[in-house]
């Protein structure tokens, strides 16, 4: 259930992880790219999950056919616009859009800064177009190593009036946070705001790090901290807030089923909650889809599902006037 009186967010979802099927056709052929299939339907299987994947590797190499068709800085750009037309018409009022530049930019060789100049111009554009607010995280997609993760880093730095927050995605089990302490503490130096994703693949102790010791004020799954009681009560105390992915983690075999999701537990236990997509278009859902059908097979009670609402523009990298503002619009219609 969804309170159309209230603003609808996304805080969690990568604009890389979210390119639309036909976009991925219409590039394959404007820069006469191989793909696997030539029609939508025979394409679908390839760049969206069909049955869950064994782990977050193999779910994660579902978004390469996407970022592959990426041959120029207007792709980049155009991939970035219908990222904003699609929240659009999702009838999302709020999202924070995040994206690794370095990905985008690899197959190719573009410009990381050109990457990271193409997907602000693309936003920037999209929100003028359609009636939604955005704000943009940068991502180090830690899977590529220390330096690759540097270089993102100083593309993004290079805009940081344009870049709301930092964020630590990829291989998680493969690549500690504490491989990338210094590249938190310039970020932070740079003002911006920290979410890491964390608890995912690996336990409790990677979300205790990434808070301690990399300043994250949010955190990107935390499923596991429900193995962890002192760590609830810690993220309940310091409102520390949880970017649910439902469907995300089922795909990456994370949570064996959404019966079994700790979500509930999470609001239970005052925990500041949210749901959200992560790679919408690969996962074959929207925001609608989560709240509507994969909260309520999570458990969650009408009053939960608003709760997780209302807990989504609280977390977001917003001023609190900011935050009223978009209430205020949204209640007056
Ligand atoms: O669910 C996820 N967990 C961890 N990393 C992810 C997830 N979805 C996408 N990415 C990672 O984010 C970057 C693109 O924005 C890539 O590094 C991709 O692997
Ligand atoms: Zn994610």
């Amino acid at each position: 259930m969804i309170d159309s009186r209230l603003p609808l967010t996304d805080i969690h979802r990568h604009l890389d992880g979210n390119i639309r099927a036909q976009t991925i056709l219409d590039l394959g052929q404007q820069y006469n790219l191989t793909l696997p299939a030539r029609t939508l339907e025979s394409l679908i299987p390839h760049v969206q999950v069909t049955e869950n994947e064994p782990d977050l590797v193999s779910f994660l190499s579902k978004l390469d056919w996407g970022v592959k068709m990426l041959a120029s800085l207007d792709a980049c750009r155009r991939v970035a616009y219908e990222n904003i037309e699609d929240a659009a018409r999702n009838g999302l009022h709020y999202v924070e859009l995040r994206f690794s530049p370095g990905y985008m930019a690899m197959t190719h060789q573009l410009p990381v800064e050109g990457v990271v100049e193409a997907v602000i111009a693309g936003v920037r554009e999209g929100c003028k177009a359609f009636d939604v607010e955005a704000r943009l995280i940068g991502i180090m997609s830690r899977t590529f190593g220390e330096a690759a993760c540097l270089q993102e880093l100083e593309a993004l730095l290079a805009h940081r009036d344009q870049i709301t927050a930092i964020d630590l995605a990829g291989d998680e089990l493969g690549f500690p946070g504490s491989l990338f302490l210094s590249h938190f503490n310039r970020a932070r130096d740079a003002g911006w705001h920290v979410t890491v994703h964390a608890g995912e693949a690996a336990g409790p102790e990677s979300i205790w790090q990434a808070i301690r010791e990399l300043g994250a004020e949010r955190i990107g799954h935390g499923v596991k901290a429900v193995e962890d009681r002192a760590l609830m009560d810690f993220l309940a105390e310091q409102r520390i807030g949880i970017e649910s992915c439902l469907t995300s983690n089922i795909q990456t075999s994370t949570v064996a089923t959404l019966a079994q999701h700790p979500l509930k537990i999470f609001l239970e236990h005052g925990v500041l909650a949210s749901l959200n997509t992560d790679d919408p278009a690969v996962q074959g859902v929207d925001i609608i889809h989560e709240y509507t059908v994969a909260a309520a097979l999570a458990g969650l009670s009408r009053e939960q599902i608003r709760q997780a609402q209302i807990n989504g523009l609280e977390m977001a990298f917003l001023t609190p006037a900011e935050k009223q503002a978009l209430r205020d619009k949204v209640a007056q219609g």
